[in-house]
């Protein structure tokens, strides 16, 4: 059946009532790419006075969706949750090795919050018993062992700033997408897993807004202390993370392949992995382009 579907601006009231700025198009390249323009352009909020200011970009259809490492991000107007937000975090804190893999994380844990909180608000309950969120390290959402969304966090020079940089978190929901829109068939969507839901409009709204939310007091108490934070975060992932104890095969983009079992999430946001071999080899997000 050819959908009729009409490509529209999202609306999104309540994400306006709790986001510093918030800007909404029917159809764009890609809200990362636009979050980028606009922070070059000096066009976000940013304002040290009043903690970490949040700026969102939203989209209905995207033309030119990214993913990470440049692959590109299939989603559907009318179906799909398609947003950038913007914080704006000390430079030191974003430029150190030790603490900014959690970054990545915070996105993904913040998506969590989002569709969780969501989920109780409409009082939706799961078709099937054992179905929570998972968080496949280092940045895709997980729904019932399928892939529901994914993350994509970058920071980015602010101008004439050497003080603060600009962080994108870009997030992509597959919210009611049809099974046969998906694109693989390791994907999923959220229609397929709990009901009752709201219409699109109300849900993306929902889910915004809360994502704001969880993002500004994480990213605040980050920043407040990035170390105890980190350690917080790590013990929080452990709950959600689809990676432990799992056999993996990881690319890295340096074009070499790294075959073994993820014993542990360290300190700085890393995992260990067991090789064949029994030697142990660490990976960062920055250098991992596919673990399947
Ligand atoms: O799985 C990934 O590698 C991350 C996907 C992130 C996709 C989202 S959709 C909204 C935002 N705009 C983009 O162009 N990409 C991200």
């Amino acid at each position: 059946m050819i959908s009729m579907l009409k490509i529209a601006q999202p609306r999104l009231d309540a994400t306006e009532r709790v986001a510093d700025k918030t800007v909404a198009f029917a159809e764009i390249d890609s809200t990362h790419a636009q979050a980028r323009r606009m922070i070059e352009a000096g066009d976000i909020a940013h304002d040290d006075e009043r903690g970490i200011s949040i700026s969102v970009i939203a989209a209905d259809s995207q033309t030119n969706g990214l993913a990470r490492f440049g692959r590109p991000w299939i989603s559907n107007p009318g179906h799909s949750f398609t947003m950038s937000f913007v914080a704006v975090i000390p430079r030191t804190i974003a430029e150190d090795e030790l603490v900014n893999g959690w970054l990545s994380m915070i996105a993904g844990l913040s998506t969590l919050d989002a569709l969780e909180g969501t989920l109780d608000a409409c009082g939706a309950h799961s078709f099937y018993p054992d179905c929570g969120f998972k968080l496949k390290w280092p940045n895709d959402v997980y729904c019932h062992g399928l892939k529901l969304g994914g993350t994509f966090t970058e920071p980015v020079p602010l101008p004439d700033d050497d003080v603060s940089v600009a962080v994108v978190f870009s997030i992509g929901i597959n919210l009611m997408m049809p099974a046969d829109r998906l694109p693989t068939s390791q994907a999923t969507s959220l229609q397929m897993h709990f009901a009752p839901l709201p219409p699109i409009e109300t849900l993306r709204d929902m889910i915004a807004s809360r994502l704001v939310e969880s993002l500004r007091t994480r990213l605040e108490a980050f920043v407040e202390m990035p170390i105890v934070q980190s350690s917080r975060l790590r013990s929080e992932m452990r709950h959600v993370c689809w990676m432990m104890g799992r056999d993996v095969e990881a690319q890295l983009i340096d074009g070499s392949e790294v075959r073994g079992t993820v014993v542990a999430l360290n300190d700085d946001a890393s995992i260990s992995v067991r090789l064949e071999s029994g030697d142990m080899q660490d990976l960062l997000a920055s250098e991992v382009s596919v673990l399947a």
